[in-house]
């Protein structure tokens, strides 16, 4: 998206093509930086430490991490090796083994020194690919805002958001906010609630930012209030992003979401997920028993992020020392709380016929490797 009039993705190759710039998004919204990863170890940690994340960003940055290690060292051992770091990063969005996966199909059968191009062209392509997913779950999701604001009459589309599923969380667009931007830019009136989404605040300090800079008009609010802003009708549906969306339908995204499709069945809100395939695991069917749910530090919890007088990015504690946090980074929405899922062939309902419908040949595949 265009942020200071340029146009900017999340992820790019560098200069030399054989390193990869990235946004540094824990320094966002204080400071713009880019940073530039120039091995599989800096992609590992670039992940890990969130300074990219959403599921598909972290996906694509894998795929950039194993071609940074083939051009370090295109051996099947440090393929393995490679692989293997990366996939220990974060193991909740399935983007990331979806993408280790790719890599390595497409890799093992190559010679070595034919590897690094081969990778690099792969990462870009995923990359590519990315955008113009995001840009259908866009172009599919527009028509929703647009029927919410006929509905309507008068005044604007009150859209509900949770963390970040912005362009910042993939290479441009964003899932949940690509239907908000195509709507914004074809003159629908609207605006969004944004979650501040504790204790990270990806939805204050990334969702907010996005939004602000596209001029799309928000409103940021504490986690807690969505449930009461449904109950006074001050919000027309809600969209939210997917770390694992399950071949049933369930769906695991940012801790929070659960409570937010509560209240919006409770008040007859639409609520939506934005579903990119690379998001769905058609391989687990059970939610809730089946999607390792991340667990993250307590100092997350006991910490907040804030801009100093300085002017760096430091953690202030919030909570009294010696008091312990439990700090899990998702939760699972079961498929009977969601309205539809908005993917890239369409908006579907939350079902395993309507996904194997949509994707036969991701549910094809699923069944043939079970056997
Ligand atoms: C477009 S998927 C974004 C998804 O990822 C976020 O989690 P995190 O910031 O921890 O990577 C959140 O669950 C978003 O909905």
């Amino acid at each position: 998206m265009r942020v200071e009039g340029k146009s900017h993705r999340t992820i790019w190759l560098g200069p030399d093509r054989t390193s990869v710039e990235i946004i540094d998004q824990t320094r966002l919204p204080h400071r713009f930086e880019t940073i530039t990863i120039r091995d599989v170890r800096g992609a590992a940690r670039a992940i890990k430490d969130m300074q990219v994340r959403g599921a598909p960003l972290i996906g694509v940055t894998a795929a950039y991490g194993v071609a940074l290690a083939m051009a370090a060292d295109p051996s099947n051992a440090h393929l393995d090796d490679a692989c293997a770091l990366l996939r220990a990063t974060r193991p909740t969005a399935v983007n990331l083994q979806w993408a280790l996966n790719a890599m390595r199909e497409a890799l093992e059968p190559l010679a070595a020194p034919s590897r690094a191009d081969a990778a690099f062209a792969l990462a870009e392509a995923i990359a590519e690919a990315d955008v113009a997913l995001c840009a259908a779950i866009g172009e599919f999701g527009r028509p929703l805002i647009e029927a919410a604001a006929a509905r309507k009459g008068s005044g604007p589309v009150q859209i509900l958001t949770h963390c970040n599923a912005g362009w910042l969380a993939t290479v441009d667009w964003g899932t949940a906010t690509a239907p908000i931007y195509k709507a914004f830019e074809a003159g629908v009136p609207l605006h969004v609630w944004v979650d501040e989404t504790r204790p990270r605040n990806q939805g204050a300090s990334l969702t907010a930012w996005e939004l602000g800079k596209q001029g799309v008009p928000h409103t940021i609010i504490v986690d807690n209030a969505g449930g009461h802003l449904m109950q006074r009708g001050e919000v027309d549906l809600v969209i939210v992003g997917t770390d694992r969306t399950t071949a049933s339908g369930d769906v695991c995204n940012k801790i929070g979401t659960y409570l937010k499709a509560l209240a919006a069945k409770d008040n007859g809100v639409p609520f939506y997920v934005a579903a990119p395939s690379p998001s769905i695991d058609f391989a687990i069917a059970d939610g809730l028993a089946e999607i390792p749910i991340e667990i993250r530090s307590q100092n997350e919890v006991t910490h907040i992020a804030g801009l100093a007088e300085a002017g760096h990015v430091e953690n202030v504690r919030v909570a009294p020392e010696g008091s312990n946090a439990l700090n899990p980074a998702f939760d699972v929405t079961p498929a009977h709380l969601v309205t539809g899922l908005i993917t890239e062939r369409g908006v579907i309902a939350a079902s395993r016929d309507s996904l194997a419908k949509a994707f036969p040949e991701h549910a094809a595949k699923a069944s043939a490797r079970k056997g």
